[in-house]
């Protein structure tokens, strides 16, 4: 079965419209935040920067005419804390980058445990997983207390050189009052300049590390300023990619899949409406590869895909927009809590009244009618509380649903009962009169039913209807007789 990257049917389509509706509105709020400290930013930076310029050459003006020599004191407390900071800095850079890691490692964990559960229950690994969550948890919280350690660090390594220095600085200044170099009340001039310099100074750190945080937004900000056309051209981009038309015929000519090494080369098959098309092989020829290579997800070797006279593209721009036209199908999908009739509008072209019609037409969900709400029964989470065989419909259902151009369900019968298989291979046959749909099975009765079947053996594909696969290749023969015999093995333990 196909595990695509990112999509999981139509829900991870709408967590990823989701997604990108959060991120802008996040961007926003993040340009309108910068802007804010930006305005505050300036109302304490500029008289802050005059007032540190100013008492600076009044200070260096007095130390000259009356204490040259104190001048190395501020000097070289100001060379100590670039030099101080520099260092910190690089510290810095390693600190936060193990505490984004450990943060980054917390929530990849978190998300195979979220959606893998079943998996990790199924092969009793949920005891070690916790165990791992578990130590990834600590380590964040080690990091974070590191990252809070080395701020802390920071700020008593700048304060001890600010006020050491000032410290150092009335030292030298009583030492020449002692000496009569100076007078009482120079000394005290001179001080009052220099703690107060210095703690201009200590301030306007606090701009640096302002401004530091702020200069990843205000470029994104200079930059949209700047880019007078950014928005219509992300428009006209957004159009051209969606501009996909509609499907109707798909052109595989001369192609190549795989990953490192080539699964099926010289592929040359055409696909249209009114026909129901099957791909089958042996476990591993690559069937969920070319699905995943036709739903734009996989890039091929050689050769081309071609639909309406447009080529299929493998970026990330053509992925999600093909989406609009194409849907895959899995033994697993996912149910939403919520009743049927919200799953199966999810992503409905139709409203209610059509949709249940449309299901009639199919034969789809008429188990429904059992049910004490019947389309507002509740399903649970992931439906848990129907049949493998009812989620499956109604996952069927939603896609059928959805009005898509082109469709590819791959081994969707293969756990569930027969009757349910039935209802649903039925379903498949009725929508091939409309749509482009290519199943991925091996079961003797939808490949009977196909009209036409790619069969994958020894890297090349055999094309053909049932009987001429069956009198023209081995190995199709090969298949289909394993196939009776596990049927007649189950019909035996039953
Ligand atoms: N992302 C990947 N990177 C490298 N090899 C992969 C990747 N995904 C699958 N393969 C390998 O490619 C081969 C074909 O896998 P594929 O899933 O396409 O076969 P299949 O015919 O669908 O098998 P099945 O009927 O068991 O689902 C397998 O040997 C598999 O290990």
């Amino acid at each position: 079965m196909v595990k695509f990257g990112y999509q999981r049917d139509s829900k991870s389509v709408y967590l990823r419209k989701n997604n990108f509706n959060q991120k802008i509105s996040a961007l926003i709020q993040r340009d309108l935040k910068a802007i804010t400290d930006l305005n505050s930013f300036y109302a304490l930076i500029v008289p802050t920067l005059i007032k540190l310029s100013l008492t600076g050459l009044l200070l260096i003006i007095f130390i000259i005419i009356w204490q040259p020599l104190a001048i190395f004191i501020p000097f070289l407390s100001i060379i100590l804390i670039g030099l101080g900071m520099m260092a910190l800095a690089k510290h810095g850079d390693k600190e936060n980058a193990r505490y984004i890691n450990s943060f980054v490692h917390m929530g990849e964990r978190f998300l195979d445990d979220f959606f893998e559960m079943n998996a990790i229950i199924m092969y009793r690994r949920d005891r070690a997983f916790s165990a791992d969550f578990h130590r990834d948890s600590e380590n964040f919280r080690k990091r974070t207390m590191a990252v809070l350690a080395y701020q802390l660090q920071t700020l008593n390594i700048l304060d001890f050189a600010i006020y050491g220095g000032i410290g150092a600085f009335a030292l030298f200044l009583s030492f020449g009052t002692a000496q009569g170099n100076l007078s009482v009340v120079q000394a005290i001039i001179l001080f009052v300049l220099d703690a107060d310099w210095f703690i201009e100074f200590r301030k306007s750190g606090y701009f640096i590390h302002v401004m530091k945080q702020l200069s990843p937004t205000l470029k994104h900000i200079f930059a949209q300023i700047d880019d007078k056309n950014s928005f219509s051209s992300q428009k006209k981009q957004r159009t051209i990619a969606n501009d996909i038309p509609k499907i109707l015929e798909i052109t595989i000519n001369n192609l190549s899949i795989g990953y490192d090494k080539p699964l099926i080369t010289q592929l040359s098959w055409s696909l249209k409406i009114g026909h129901l098309y099957a791909l089958s092989g042996q476990s591993g020829s690559g069937k969920s590869t070319l699905a995943k290579t036709l739903m734009a997800q996989q890039k091929s070797l050689a050769g081309e895909i071609s639909f309406s006279d447009k080529k299929l593209r493998f970026d990330a721009n053509f992925r999600h927009d093909w989406l609009k036209r194409a849907i895959y199908l899995g033994s697993e999908p996912y149910l939403f809590s919520g009743s049927i009739i919200d799953n199966l509008l999810f992503a409905s072209k139709y409203d209610r009244k059509e949709l249940i019609k449309i299901f009639d037409k199919f034969g789809l969900c008429s188990f429904v009618s059992s049910l004490p709400g019947q389309y507002d029964s509740q399903v649970g989470e992931n439906g848990k509380w129907l049949s493998p065989g009812q989620r499956q419909q109604i996952a069927f259902g939603r896609a059928v649903a959805a009005d898509k151009n082109f469709y590819i369900f791959d081994e969707v019968t293969s756990n569930i009962d027969h009757e349910n298989a039935g209802i649903i291979l039925r379903a498949m046959k009725r929508l091939a009169k409309e749509k482009i749909v290519l199943i991925i099975t091996h079961k003797i009765e939808d490949l009977k039913q196909s009209d036409q079947i790619a069969f994958i053996t020894e890297k090349k594909a055999v094309i053909g209807p049932y009987e001429s696969l069956l009198k023209n290749s081995p190995s199709f023969k090969n298949l289909i007789n394993q196939q009776f015999l596990l049927l007649k093995g189950n019909k035996q333990d039953a």
